[in-house]
């Protein structure tokens, strides 16, 4: 007989299941408490209520722990130094979206060498939230795999979705069903359209395909997610950080009935990917709302210790201790100056 199925698998490893993983690294009452007031205070920023700047800032993606240590223990001090005016939250980004393909991120292939050891690379994950929150810093991360929630969503104060999965109904789904905020990009080509869709879509009660906590595939219905969100990120024809592009944004979203509140991400197509124009236009977001635009509540930033971003060694070892594997980011130093200054 021909074969008929799995052609193209050579391998399906069962994981462990979600509460496997939750009790071997297990959720304390302060970690939970923690994670829900950082929730109840972003989703204060969104409302208008808490009128500090929210601030989305850290590297491009955690590759090494020892590395996203020093920087969350440095971002711990400056979120404590600016706190009356500031929100920190710190990106732990543990998923990439490929525009085409690359390091899909920790959670993939904590090895950094293709063998995809993804149980390793959730418990990794865990832990280092664990840590951060440990820090007294709210934990941000993107949403990219629809089953990696179950794994940390709890250890999770806002997520995103990017811009390559915005349109995608299973990104949409499991937004509804997640209890932090969460944040739409809007899509690479720049379509704003299709963010402001998947917020309406992530509003609503809906009814999926998903894993439950014994990692049983199973029928998942939820409530719909109150909290989600616009991030401006720029796009294919260019940034949309500028006032006209916000105003826009803010008047579709007042069309579709839902609150002009945006968040600007100061890095991809805002900065053309450029880490040097990440502070400009960051400024530039912050001269708004100074001047008046109250529905920007926030922004986003790539940052890490080192600048720039580096391609991927032969060994971990020959890799530059701090600096990005994904994106370029601004340094430490620039980071603090400009959080400082605005
Ligand atoms: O934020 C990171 C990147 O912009 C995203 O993962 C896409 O990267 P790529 O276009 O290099 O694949
Ligand atoms: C991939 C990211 O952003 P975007 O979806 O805007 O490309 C990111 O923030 O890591």
């Amino acid at each position: 007989m021909p074969r008929v199925s799995d052609l193209h698998v050579v391998a399906n490893t069962p994981l462990p299941a979600p509460q496997v993983l939750s009790r071997e690294i297990p959720r304390s009452d302060a970690h939970a408490g923690f994670v829900v007031k950082s929730r109840e205070e972003i989703a204060r920023v969104l409302a208008g209520v808490d009128e500090r700047f929210l601030v989305i800032v850290g590297p491009c993606s955690i590759h090494d722990l020892k590395a996203g240590r020093e920087y969350a223990q440095r971002l711990a001090g400056l979120a404590e130094e600016v706190k009356d005016r500031m929100l920190l939250v710190m990106r732990v980004y543990f998923e990439k979206p490929r525009t085409t393909v690359g390091w899909k991120g920790l959670i993939m292939d904590p090895h950094l060498d293709g063998t995809n050891d993804i149980p390793t690379g959730l418990r990794m994950a865990r832990t280092f939230l664990r840590e951060v929150l440990e820090l007294g810093l709210p934990t941000a991360t993107e949403m990219l795999d629809p089953i990696t929630p179950q794994f940390i969503a709890d250890l999770t104060c806002w997520s995103a979705i990017g811009a390559r999965t915005t349109e995608s109904q299973t990104h949409r789904q499991m937004a509804s069903g997640l209890s932090m905020p969460v944040g739409f990009k809007n899509a690479t080509a720049g379509s704003v359209v299709a963010a402001i869709n998947g917020i309406k879509a992530a509003m609503q009660p809906q009814t999926f395909l998903g894993i439950n906590e014994e990692g049983r595939a199973s029928v998942v219905t939820t409530t719909g997610n109150a909290a989600s969100h616009l991030i401006l990120r720029g796009g294919d024809e260019g940034p949309n950080f500028d006032e006209g592009s916000v105003g826009q944004a803010l008047a579709a979203l007042q069309k579709n009935g839902l609150a002009p509140k945006v968040m600007i991400d100061a890095s991809h197509a805002n900065c053309g990917k450029d880490c040097r124009k990440m502070p400009d236009t960051f400024r530039e977001i912050v001269r708004q709302r100074k001047a008046g635009a109250t529905g920007i509540i926030g922004a986003m930033l790539e940052s890490n210790l080192v600048a720039g971003a580096q391609a991927m060694a032969e060994s971990r070892e020959a890799l530059v201790y701090g600096q990005s594997i994904t994106d370029q980011c601004i340094d430490w130093e620039t980071t603090v100056a400009l959080l400082r200054e605005v």
